[in-house]
């Protein structure tokens, strides 16, 4: 082969980074539309027309005063849903509609969360070598990658992927993808986008089915993105958590606790009331293997930053007791929770950016040192764990 002085070893160690990939820029967005939580059972009951199931309202409501949500931004307004009838009714086949809107609305709302994230990046949209793409609202094909990497210009070279139906564990398994991505390809730059909207699974309730309930209360819409790449140039580059180690673990016989399904009247899911406690069970165990393959035993997590996907209140309240972290440990996942409701696999990463915004004004206010080793959770079918231990950089402090 000509003069090729390299032997295939050679030529793979040359093809990887040096370095651990690193996250260089993340956005965020939401629809327009807000719902108040506390104004949210009677906005649901009368545009459904289910004023009459008033069980069922007065179960909403106690979900609703006790998600630990304030507000939930939402694709699905009243003016779409009037155009829309039968989206209340799931037994209606609803499902060409919502396919329909949800294959516009999805990569245009990651459009706007990937602009903002490039631009922190500070590199053309064309440098970006791979995407991943998460949504549960995925049915078409060309899928929503597609879609967006036109919108976004980027290069026809661009190595594209998408995850669908990966529910709240789609933000933490891309951004694993996009780690490896990083650190075996020299030079590669991955925009992870997640986008989701509940306009799939909005229905209005059924009498006699009170599982389906929570879901109403708890999902919001949003899109985040990411970009991911190893070895940073300066000075354009500026990282700001380094991705040291990855893993995913799923418990055994838990397949029944979280599942989604789509059918003619859009998706249904059920969501066992046993998931804070499984989860509770299982995270340490997590954790404990993740630094014990960094040769890192018997850690204080209270020493660390905390990036847990919020699946609800009650998975936060669990994992904080089982941890013994301190109160404000979880203080950004809570905060999003609030703030947005459980957005499925983006939220994690509004996690990561309002963690980096707290530790920019802790140390604008030298409020002192922020942990610089840290752990990203995310959660979802399976059920599933996504583990990943974070390094924060000094780059991030002072933004
Ligand atoms: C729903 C809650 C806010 C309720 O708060 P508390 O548990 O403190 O209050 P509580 O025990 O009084 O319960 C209030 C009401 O909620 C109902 N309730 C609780 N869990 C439920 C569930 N899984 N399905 C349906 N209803 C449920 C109770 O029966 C009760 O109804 P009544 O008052 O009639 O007796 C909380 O349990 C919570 O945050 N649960 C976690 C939600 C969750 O699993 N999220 C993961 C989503 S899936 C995910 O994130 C991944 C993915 O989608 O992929």
């Amino acid at each position: 082969m000509g003069s090729a002085p390299a032997t295939v070893r050679e030529m793979r160690r040359a093809q990887r980074a040096d370095g651990p990939a690193a996250v260089l820029g993340i956005g965020t967005a939401n629809p327009p539309t807000c719902l108040a939580q506390d104004e949210y059972p009677d906005y649901y009951f009368r545009v459904t027309n289910s004023e009459h199931l008033t069980d069922l309202k007065g179960k909403l409501t106690r979900i609703c005063n006790k998600s630990g949500i304030k507000q939930r931004f939402v694709h699905l307004d009243e003016q779409l849903l009037a155009a829309n009838p039968d989206f209340t009714d799931r037994t209606l086949p609803s499902l060409d509609a919502r396919v329909e809107i949800a294959s516009a609305a999805v990569p245009e709302l990651a459009a706007s969360a990937a602009a903002k994230a490039i631009a922190e990046w500070g590199r053309p949209a064309t440098d970006i070598t791979h995407l991943i793409f998460s949504t549960y609202s995925g049915a078409r094909a060309p899928s929503a990658d597609r879609r967006l990497a036109s919108l976004l210009g980027l290069s026809p070279t661009v190595s594209r992927t998408i995850l669908n139906l990966h529910g709240c564990y789609g933000g933490g398994r891309s951004l694993q993808l996009a780690k490896e991505l990083a650190e075996n390809n020299r030079g590669a730059r991955v925009l992870v986008a997640c986008s989701e909207i509940t306009l799939i699974a909005f229905y209005g309730p059924e009498g006699g089915c009170p599982d389906n309930i929570l879901g109403q209360a708890l999902f919001g819409d949003g899109a985040g993105a990411v970009i991911v790449g190893a070895d940073p140039v300066s000075p354009v580059e500026r990282p700001l958590f380094e991705m040291v180690f990855a893993s995913q673990t799923t418990i055994p016989e838990t397949e029944d606790a979280i599942s989604m399904q789509i059918n003619k009247g859009g998706m249904e899911y059920h969501i066992s009331n046993q998931v804070p406690r499984l989860l509770g069970c299982n995270v340490e165990r997590c954790l404990v293997d993740a630094f014990g393959a960094l040769g890192i035993h018997n850690a204080d997590w209270n020493d660390l930053f905390w990036a847990i996907h919020p699946g609800g209140r009650a998975i936060l309240d669990h994992i904080e007791g089982v941890l013994g972290l301190d109160d404000a440990k979880l203080a950004a996942s809570r905060h999003v929770l609030s703030e947005f409701g459980n957005m499925s696999g983006t939220t994690v990463i509004f996690v990561l950016d309002e963690l980096r915004r707290r530790r920019g004004r802790a140390a604008n206010l030298e409020e002192g040192q922020a942990p610089e080793w840290g752990v990203m959770m995310a959660f979802g079918p399976g059920i599933t764990i996504e583990t990943m231990v974070l390094h924060a950089l000094a780059t991030l402090e002072g933004n």
